[in-house]
């Protein structure tokens, strides 16, 4: 129940839909029992007592409540519907915009098939259950109440021996719950593993298709599948052998009815009538009996999604604005490293460990250093995607934590080595950061990229529209609309993530020249493992495990002997010497 309750902000402000729809359904509880009663005083009172005259009356009152009821059931499905969609329509607006908010920490080890299956099934988990589950457990109650207060009414003892076998249906429907409720959660894991299978094999094509494993995939989701077949025929067995039981125990109780019923006709204790009408009451209270099994099953479910959506939702927020944060426009991009110690993890190691450094506005930034020395997580600081554990970032002399993370963003431009494109227009990606860019502008972006001339080119020009992945373009292509994208934001801060390491060099130096045309007035961090790209750098920073060990200009770190950048530089060239000196 505490899941319910920490998520009723989301259905009790539709409480009035869910009201008046089981009002609705009571309604619907009551004509049902009526037909029986009906049929008990048509028989008994009209036929049997040759009261003919009343025959119109009945004809036209059962007519009526047929209608009423059909009503009834429409407005009772409709507004419990209602009730259902308007609530996940909520929450799943919530669960977005929580999935916008929450830490780069939460995604580096989030999956995103079981992302996706929380916003998709477990979303439609909970709002089955709020749409019909509940109202069936509430009909469920109400009718086989009603039901039996009027077998009692008619004659205990017929309702007696009716019902004498009913404990045995229950114990049966409880047993069967048992079974059925663990079998329902592992097809609903079993599915989660699948969709998320498909899923990484959709993302890892190319690794896929490079390696040529395609026979090796199809055996895994071959596997994946037969689990999901295995686990559903497994529960159809269950059904299989339960429900021929619990028909059996509800004829039980209709034979008996029959016997026992019979004779009190014979004997005169009742009338016919009423027999015929325990008859259809019997059923009334059989059905939903076995049906309980299922209406369980909705609500554990309910209980299981909603626990997932939770999980989601009170996922801790660490990186946002804090009270009184500033909002600016323009910053002037001057950045300045105190004393920053930072790890992802706490049982890992540092990532950066006491980097202090300045840039001023406008100035260029190289960082080198080997795989996994820091470079990225210096940037990933910056843009405040992560928090430092030790020591302060500023920028213009403010902690970072001053502003809000929109003017942090707003003022900052990331090309990472791969830039993910949206599926729209080429005009909509390059304006993705800055949506009211005027056309002028996104053009000027793309030309300043180098990226204006070969969109042009595209069917479309401007509003060709991309595949997923950019399909289409090339490497350096998407690089340069991607480029082109920091380009419109205008932001006083560059970050080049290793942006030319994945193309030629004759892209790389035509992506080197945009990029000097961009940096103009920026302050820009360039990350590279070429020193042909950030040579030109007004100071460069070589990085070694978290670990500042070199700092200066390309022709001052070339002065020290034995330092890293030049042992880099060496390496780097030494080809390219040798090369010149054999073609002598
Ligand atoms: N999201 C993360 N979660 C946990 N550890 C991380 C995460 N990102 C980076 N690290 C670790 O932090 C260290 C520094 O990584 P970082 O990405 O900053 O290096 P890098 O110099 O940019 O490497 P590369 O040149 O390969 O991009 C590495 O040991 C890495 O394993």
């Amino acid at each position: 129940m505490e899941t319910f309750k920490k998520l009723k902000d989301f259905y009790w402000p539709y409480k009035v839909y869910f009201i008046w729809s089981i009002v609705l359904l009571l309604a619907v509880t009551g004509f049902t029992v009526a037909y029986p009663v009906i049929l008990q005083f048509t028989i008994d009172y009209i036929i049997l007592e040759q009261n003919y005259e009343w025959v119109p009356y009945v004809a036209i009152g059962f007519f009526f409540i047929t209608l009423l009821k059909g009503i009834a059931v429409y407005y009772h499905q409709y507004l419990g519907d209602l009730f259902g969609i308007r609530a996940v329509f909520e929450l799943r607006n919530a669960l977005y915009k929580k999935l916008q908010f929450l830490p780069f920490r939460y995604y580096d080890n989030a999956r995103t098939g079981d992302l996706m299956s929380r916003l998709t099934a477990d979303v439609e988990g909970f709002r089955f259950f709020l749409s019909f589950g509940f109202a069936q457990l509430i009909n469920l109650v109400m009718l086989v109440g009603l039901s039996l207060g009027i077998m009692f009414y008619y004659s205990p003892s017929l309702a007696f021996v009716t019902l004498a076998a009913m404990p045995f249906l229950i114990l049966t429907v409880y047993k069967f719950d048992k079974e059925v409720h663990p079998a329902f959660k592992d097809i609903r894991k079993s599915f989660a593993g699948l969709t998320t299978k498909v899923q990484e094999n959709i993302s890892g094509m190319t690794t896929v298709k490079s390696l040529s494993k395609e026979e090796f995939e199809m055996g895994r989701f071959g596997d994946k599948n037969t689990d999901y077949k295995d686990k559903f025929i497994f529960t159809s067995n269950i059904w299989s052998k339960y429900f021929p039981f619990m028909e059996l125990i509800g004829h039980f109780c209709v034979v008996a009815l029959l016997g026992y019923g019979g004779y009190l006709v014979i004997t005169g204790e009742i009338q016919p009538g009423v027999l015929v009408a325990f008859f259809s009451l019997v059923w009334f209270i059989i059905n939903p009996l076995m049906n309980l099994g299922f209406i369980v099953n909705t609500f554990s479910q309910a209980k299981a999604s909603g626990e997932r959506l939770l999980q989601v939702l009170e996922e801790p927020e660490d990186i946002m604005d804090k009270k009184d944060a500033v909002s600016k426009d323009r910053l002037d991009g001057h950045v300045t490293f105190e004393n920053v110690s930072h790890r992802y993890d706490e049982d890992e190691d540092l990532a950066l460990d006491n980097i202090s450094f300045e840039a001023k506005p406008g100035k260029t930034i190289g960082l080198i250093g080997a795989t996994g020395s820091g470079k990225t997580s210096i940037t990933q600081l910056i843009t405040r995607f992560y928090e430092p554990d030790k020591g302060r970032v500023l920028i213009d002399g403010r902690p970072l934590t001053d502003y809000t993370l929109k003017t942090i963003r707003k003022n900052t431009g990331v090309v990472l080595q791969e830039s993910f494109l949206f599926s729209s227009s080429v005009k909509d990606n390059i304006s993705y950061g800055n949506p009211e860019a005027s056309m002028e502008r996104i053009i000027d972006a793309a030309k300043r990229s180098d990226a204006h001339e070969f969109i042009m080119d595209l069917p479309d020009g401007y509003d060709t529209i991309l595949g997923e992945r950019g399909g289409g373009l090339s490497g350096g292509q998407k690089q340069r609309i991607a480029i082109a994208r920091a380009i419109c934001v205008d932001p006083s801060i560059l970050i080049l993530d290793d942006a030319t390491s994945a193309v030629d060099m004759e892209t790389e130096g035509k992506i080197q020249a945009a990029f000097r045309e961009v940096m103009k007035g920026r302050t820009t961090f360039i990350i590279a493992h070429r020193i042909s790209s950030l040579m030109h750098a007004d100071e460069i920073i070589v990085m070694k495990d978290g670990s500042m060990v070199e700092r200066g200009s390309h022709a001052e770190l070339l002065q020290k002997d034995n330092g890293h950048y030049r042992r880099i530089y060496e390496l780097q060239y030494k080809d390219k010497h040798q090369f010149l000196q054999e073609a002598k």
